[in-house]
């Protein structure tokens, strides 16, 4: 059997759920649906976009390339008239980072969220027509995480009615900022405001880089990139930069100040809005990180269940075929979480963007009340599934065996474009700490002050505390509620702890340092309680199309019970369960496993991904993959010659042993 075409075809007959019906619950709506699949076929079917051959191009070609493909995409959007949820779609199947997503995702909602109506009547209508490019310059070579930490300076100057942007040392110099080496006109420069010598804290200020007509670098702007990211082709289509600024000046309403002023006589003013709304865009962009999750590893998982449907090894009798990999209980137990996961993070996703647009309806009413919850959920939630997906993609890599490590199983760039998300938008060991932060606070509260929102579950503290799990067999795993509770007891006995356990320490500041460790598995365990608790209000909402909410549930448990089985310590040491109740989880997963096995190819075939996006010859929807990686080996350009360059000069004076009178 040269292809797995027929394997794919059987698999397909197999599936006992409706697809389509569920390509429709993975999208959120058959308009939903229907607009994805659209942009999908349009980003497929136009060979500007194609991008197999990304990986071995150098990185001026890349880097050209991707502009002549934003360039390409912004025709597109004029000419078909393209809504900025269709644009962002489109955006999402070129698949490609570029500074467009600095621009739309970052500049432009800082200023929507940072900027007075002044400013944004000025900036937006330029930034949304592309007239300005712009890119958000926060991070610093010496400071990323501590953001109260960046030196950059911006002073007022009375005289001028400037603020002059200053970059005091070389470790002030920003460093990373997307878009900024080569292409941005503009940044969003977060510095520290001094007045008549008195700091004030960090604020952003819109800081012109570039001539809008030459595109050469402005006065004092010293600009650069910083050089070769991990992995070829993947995050290096974008140019992230260094910036020095040598005393810039720039007009004092270039400083973003919904959230404080400073007049023209150089007094600052403190509005009542609070400060932490200047970190109002890393909530939102981390929430679509959030979003973005399910969408690459629902890919890498796509391409690691077709491939291990069409790879086959051991167990052949007599001649016959070999046992298909997927068959293997170990392939399952690593496969399918990650496929359970997959759709655990497209709910949880889909909630987290309900949250967020109610969170950005109260904030434009000056309702602040519920933005530590959002910062809170969005922070873990972010660290969460990216950390989860990141792991994830990697397994995908090994469940390929060794043709996952080949790039043209589409493993390899997936993986290095995806790793940075655990570190930008918040390093993910510093934002479960933030979680740390909210969750101590919410505890020490409990006696007097209710926990609403997503620790309303510690309400219940005494009875989580208190009654134990009540499973007595596999079967009894299987109810909702069951599950939920284990999740809400391990979660609110681990953040009592913690918080007992600092309350013997003087100093709370040192005793949270000191207990960090704890207090991040504390916070993953409450991100998880969220995470489970959204995928079961998903199943309890009407979910159409035979099969598709029976086979949601058992994804659902596959999902919860794994955990379960994989943080089991956690489980038991808190004392909520007994050891037998956690091999009894186990012996459910084994056999969720055994349901999803006939519906595993229809599983992933409903996230609709087109073969353009997997970009993939494993995951190919036909499973023609032998025939395919022989012809890609061979248009290889390595493989234009049967000689290589080199093969004279450095191979042949050895084997004719004359290699000491070569010319090196
Ligand atoms: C062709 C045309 C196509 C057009 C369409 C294009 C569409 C594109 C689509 C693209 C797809 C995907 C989008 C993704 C794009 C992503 C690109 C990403 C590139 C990367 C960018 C970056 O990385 S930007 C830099 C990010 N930096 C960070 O995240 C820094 C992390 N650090 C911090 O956030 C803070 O310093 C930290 C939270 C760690 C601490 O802050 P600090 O003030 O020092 O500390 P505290 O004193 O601890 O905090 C004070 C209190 O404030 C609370 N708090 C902190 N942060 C927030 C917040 N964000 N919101 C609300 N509250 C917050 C904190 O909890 C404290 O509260 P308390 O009650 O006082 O304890
Ligand atoms: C691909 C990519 C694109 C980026 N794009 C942009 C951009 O467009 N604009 C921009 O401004 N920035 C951007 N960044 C920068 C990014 O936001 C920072 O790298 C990120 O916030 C992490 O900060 P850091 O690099 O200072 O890490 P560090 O904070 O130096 O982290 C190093 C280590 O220290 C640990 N650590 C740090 N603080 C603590 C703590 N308090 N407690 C315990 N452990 C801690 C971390 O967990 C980590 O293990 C980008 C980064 C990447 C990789």
């Amino acid at each position: 059997m040269e292809g797995g075409v027929d394997y794919l075809i059987d698999e397909r007959k197999k599936a006992q759920f409706d697809v389509e019906a569920m390509k429709v619950a993975w999208a959120g709506s058959r308009q939903a649906f229907e607009l994805s699949d659209r942009i999908a076929k349009l980003v497929a079917n136009d060979p500007i976009f194609e991008k197999f051959s990304r990986p071995m191009l150098g990185r001026k070609e890349l880097f050209k390339n991707s502009l002549r493909k934003v360039a390409h995409a912004w025709k597109l959007i004029i000419d078909l008239r393209l809504s900025e949820e269709e644009a962002k779609l489109l955006r999402h199947y070129i698949d490609e980072p570029a500074y467009t997503d600095l621009q739309w995702e970052m500049f432009i909602p800082a200023i929507e969220g940072q900027g007075t109506e002044e400013q944004k009547r000025k900036w937006l209508p330029l930034a949304r027509k592309m007239q300005v490019i712009g890119s958000y310059a926060q991070t610093e070579l010496g400071h990323g995480s501590n953001v109260q930490g960046l030196e950059t300076t911006a002073t007022f100057d009375p005289q001028t009615d400037e603020f002059v942007i200053h970059s005091p040392t070389l470790t002030s110099s920003k460093w990373w900022p997307g878009g900024t080496a080569k292409v941005s006109t503009h940044a969003i420069v977060y510095a520290r405001l001094i007045l008549d010598g008195q700091f004030h804290g960090v604020h952003g200020f819109i800081v012109q880089l570039r001539n809008l007509e030459n595109h050469t670098p402005l006065p004092g702007i010293t600009v650069g990139d910083i050089g070769m990211k991990f992995g070829n082709g993947a995050y290096n289509t974008m140019d992230n930069g260094v910036i020095r600024f040598n005393h810039v000046h720039i007009p004092r309403n270039q400083m973003l100040m919904r959230v404080s002023q400073v007049t023209r006589e150089g007094k600052f003013v403190q509005s009542d809005v609070p400060r932490q709304l200047l970190y109002g865009t890393m909530v939102y962009v981390r929430q679509k990180i959030v979003a973005d999750a399910s969408k690459a590893l629902s890919r890498a998982v796509c391409i690691a269940t077709r491939y291990s449907a069409v790879r086959r090894q051991f167990g052949s009798r007599n001649g016959g075929p070999e046992i298909q990999v997927i068959d293997y209980k170990t392939q399952q137990s690593r496969l399918f979480p990650l496929l359970a996961s997959a759709y655990a993070f497209r709910f949880v996703g889909e909630w987290l963007k309900w949250l967020y647009t109610d969170v950005k309806q109260r904030l434009e009413a000056n309702d602040f009340s519920t933005l530590p919850e959002a910062h809170a959920c969005t922070a873990g939630l972010k660290s969460l599934t990216t950390s989860a997906t990141a792991d994830g993609i990697e397994e995908c890599r090994k469940l390929c065996g060794g043709h996952g490590y080949l790039v043209s199983s589409g493993i390899p760039e997936l993986f290095a474009t995806y790793v940075p998300a655990c570190t930008f938008e918040g390093d993910n060991v510093v934002m479960m700490l933030q979680v740390a932060r909210f969750l101590v606070k919410t505890v020490s509260e409990l006696g007097y002050k209710q926990p609403v929102g997503t620790t309303a579950y510690m309400r219940r503290v005494t009875a989580l505390m208190q009654s134990n799990c009540a499973v007595r067999t596999a079967e009894e795993w299987l109810n909702p509620g069951v599950v939920v509770e284990a999740f809400e007891a391990r979660s609110t006995r681990m953040a009592v702890a913690c918080g007992q356990r600092l309350a013997k320490f003087e100093n709370p500041e040192e005793g949270f340092a000191e207990l960090s460790a704890d207090l991040v598995e504390a916070s993953l365990a409450h991100c998880q309680v969220i995470v489970v608790s959204k995928f079961v209000e998903k199943l309890q909402q009407e979910i159409p199309g035979k099969g598709v909410k029976r086979l949601l549930e058992v994804l659902f448990y596959v999902y919860a019970l794994f955990l379960l089985h994989k943080h089991q310590g956690d489980f038991l040491a808190t004392g909520y369960l007994t050891p037998k109740q956690a091999s009894l989880a186990n012996d459910q997963l084994r056999i969720l496993y055994s349901k999803v096995r006939p519906n595993a190819i229809a599983l992933v075939d409903s996230f609709n991904h087109t073969d353009h996006l997997l970009s993939s010859i494993l995951g190919r929807y036909d499973g023609n993959v032998y025939p395919k990686l022989y012809e890609a080996a061979f248009n290889d350009p390595f493989n234009d010659s049967d000689i290589a360059d080199g093969i004279h000069q450095y191979v042949q004076p050895m084997l004719r042993q004359e290699l000491h009178s070569a010319k090196l």
